[in-house]
């Protein structure tokens, strides 16, 4: 396709309900929305960069304030916006991680963790999952002796998603953490799915860094994020440039080396932060959104055959399903293949599912009103039901 410049509009979030598992939690407020439009000028939030000359200064916008509000609100020390989790690791792992480095992973950890791994040049182990599909923390301080034994010396690093992608299942940070530190592991929490989706408290959890997404889960603009850390640690990961022209002799401030001087310079920090009162309030709603969850999953599992392979009941909004004995069944037979059920939910205004996808798929219910949710569960069924399946409504 040629670029031309025109641009059509986004029906999805106006016309459907979406169930997109990485969508949900990055659909912008309408504060959001009005904020994009009056920052949208390419360094619209540095008219009033004064000395020190630093993003995290900025006092109009209020950037300044928002870096210390977000850090107080998940309870760690130090925080900067990032351009998207994965740039959060990868300012974590350049610090932390030198070459040839054993760095610990999980077997749920993200593609973007293991590459900020990979070009600090470290080496990345894996912790295994127990059978029910979580990271233990009795899992975790065996893969640290593993290393041990295998490096002479503890892992640089460990990351641990407090919530995977995978299963959205809830990981035991704290005892992950404690155990941890007994070997003096530092630890980066993966907020992705939980920060601005659930109440998070670093300092609770034992986090010495935390990093969330902001297009991911905190109604803001791609590509957007957060990098908090702890005092122990906020001096080595938001170090200040020694940089000098040997020729010039120029120095360049207090410019933050893992952060390239800058991160977020418009639309996406002001879309963060536009959406910060909301994001803070509707994480207050969780129990909400989990019972809003558990409605859906469970509609999935009246259909005969469905399997859920998250843990149930859900405790989160994502979750993973297998439906190889029922709408995969259908997909052997019907003219459209796989991309009947797809198809059949968008035209019950529903989309975000991977078109052709009937075997092992995942759904995301956050953000969805009561409405939403039920007309949602009673959709599932009733293209069950269209198409043969057998449903066990109460
Ligand atoms: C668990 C997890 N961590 C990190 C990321 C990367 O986040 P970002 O796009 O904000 O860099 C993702 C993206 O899908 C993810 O699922």
């Amino acid at each position: 396709m040629k670029c031309t410049g025109s641009i059509e509009a986004r029906d999805v979030e106006e016309m459907y309900i979406n169930i997109d598992p990485i969508q949900a939690g990055g659909r912008l407020t309408p504060e959001a929305h009005k904020a994009v439009i009056a920052y949208a000028d390419g360094y619209s939030v540095c008219d009033n960069c004064l000395k020190p000359f630093r993003l995290d200064y900025i006092k109009k916008p209020p950037l300044a304030e928002f870096h210390e509000d977000c850090a107080k609100w998940l309870n760690m020390d130090q925080l900067r916006v990032v351009p998207g989790a994965r740039r959060g690791f990868q300012a974590v792992a350049s610090s932390m991680v030198s070459k040839g480095d054993p760095v610990v992973l999980t077997s749920l950890s993200h593609y973007t963790e293991f590459v900020s791994v990979e070009q600090s040049g470290g080496i990345p182990v894996e912790i295994p999952l127990s059978d029910d599909k979580h990271i233990t923390a009795d899992a975790a301080a065996q893969k640290i002796e593993e290393v041990i034994s295998k490096f002479g010396r503890p892992p640089a690093l460990m990351f641990v998603e407090h919530v995977d992608y995978q299963y959205g299942h809830i990981h035991d940070i704290k005892g992950i953490t404690k155990a941890a530190h007994q070997y003096d592991v530092p630890v980066l929490v993966n907020g992705a799915y939980t920060v601005g989706i659930m109440p998070v408290d670093g300092k609770d959890l034992g986090a010495d860094f935390l990093v969330g997404s902001g297009h991911k889960s905190m109604a803001a603009p791609a590509p957007s994020g957060v990098l908090a850390a702890n005092e122990e640690y906020a001096e080595k990961i938001f170090r200040t440039t020694q940089a000098k022209g040997d020729v010039t002799g120029r120095t360049f401030g207090i410019k933050e080396v893992e952060l390239m001087g800058c991160t977020l310079m418009g639309v996406t920090v002001m879309g963060l932060i536009a959406s910060f009162p909301a994001v803070q309030k509707r994480v207050e709603n969780w129990n909400e959104e989990v019972k809003h969850s558990r409605i859906v999953t469970d509609a999935l599992l009246s259909i005969e055959g469905t399997v859920c392979l998250s843990k149930c009941p859900r405790e989160h909004t994502l979750t993973r399903i297998n439906t190889i004995d029922s709408f995969d069944k259908v997909a052997q037979t019907h003219k459209k293949r796989g991309f009947f059920l797809s198809g059949d939910l968008k035209k019950k205004g529903i989309t975000g599912m991977i078109a052709g996808s009937t075997r092992v798929w995942k759904y995301n219910t956050f953000g969805l009103t009561d409405n939403q949710i039920e007309y949602l569960a009673k959709a599932f069924q009733d293209v069950a039901e269209e198409n043969g399946l057998v449903v066990n409504r109460e």
